[in-house]
């Protein structure tokens, strides 16, 4: 990095590829005008909301990232949040490690996933993979998704199309947010969403914070018009410590982690070399983002 700050403006000459979190702060134009011989801007994992495509595609550049290799992490890590907020597990975690004793016998009981009703919002590749899971614990699942999925693909995790995301939330045990996020699905689940759930129902977010408006869902949470949730993105994160949504017992949070497992970011790191080295050679780039 040192040598890279000395010999700044010799060495952005030479970049032709820039590699990109997903989720962090994306290119700007000065960056875009500094590089000008960038090629390719590889982004680690599946959201790209972070960049500026318009203004990425104006200077020519291509854009890739790695969809496919986050869907089973990321998948995982939303069933880890349901069992565990389901189970209770971050409570009796802090119980069995307690100095006090005296309250190692719970005066509270979890919840069984088995038989609950889960409704994923997004049935995409990871919404997709959720429900393969939860299939084999035996939850009935109800799906809501821009387009409804092939009968095949329905038939093999027995999931049920919901049309209108209003009849999911009014049945679902555990709601789980699996989508892009866009314009569209910007505070997708509000005050009136979360005003429809039912009061022992969890919110599990895998996917963008800003999906969700996080005071609706702080309010929700105090006033129990929902029981918990369980949020793998907040907005911003981290979040501020003291946040309310810190304090509260019904809820878990953990720091964005979903595609954090060495077998996913193997996978995202040899299909991003694959990719830069694509398109610095002109050659076509598997998992290119287009408009
Ligand atoms: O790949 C992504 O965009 C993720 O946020 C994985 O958690």
């Amino acid at each position: 990095m040192q040598e890279y700050l000395k010999n700044k403006h010799v060495l952005n000459e030479k970049i032709q590829a820039i590699f990109m979190w997903a989720g962090k702060p994306g290119a700007t134009r000065d960056l875009l005008e500094e590089l000008r011989n960038l090629k390719v801007i590889a982004v680690s994992g599946v959201g790209i909301d972070h960049l500026d495509l318009e203004l990425i595609f104006r200077f020519g550049i291509r854009v890739t990232n790695t969809p496919f290799e986050v869907s089973s992490s990321t998948a995982d890590i939303g069933m880890a949040l349901m069992l565990a907020s389901a189970r209770r597990v971050v409570e009796g975690y802090q119980i069995a490690i307690s100095p006090d004793t005296k309250h190692f016998n719970i005066d509270w009981l979890g919840q069984e996933i088995t038989g609950a009703t889960l409704g994923i919002i997004g049935m995409g590749r990871i919404g997709y993979k959720v429900a393969q899971r939860a299939k084999a614990f035996e939850m009935k699942i109800l799906y809501h998704n821009r387009n409804q999925r092939n009968e095949a693909d329905e038939q093999a995790v027995g999931a049920v199309y919901c049309q209108k995301m209003e009849d999911l939330l009014a049945q679902a045990d555990f709601v789980m947010l699996a989508v892009n996020l866009t314009p569209q699905t910007c505070k997708l689940i509000g005050r009136k969403e979360l005003g429809l759930m039912k009061p022992t129902a969890t919110l599990i977010n895998i996917c963008r914070g800003q999906v969700v408006d996080q005071d609706a869902l702080l309010k929700a949470l105090q006033t129990k018009t929902i029981k918990a949730a369980a949020l793998d993105v907040t907005y911003p994160e981290p979040l501020p410590r003291g946040h309310a949504l810190l304090e509260l017992k019904n809820v878990i949070i953990t720091p964005h982690i979903g595609s954090a497992t060495s077998q996913a970011r193997r996978h995202m790191m040899e299909r991003m070399v694959e990719s830069i080295l694509a398109a610095v050679n002109g050659l076509p780039v598997t998992n290119e983002v287009h408009d």
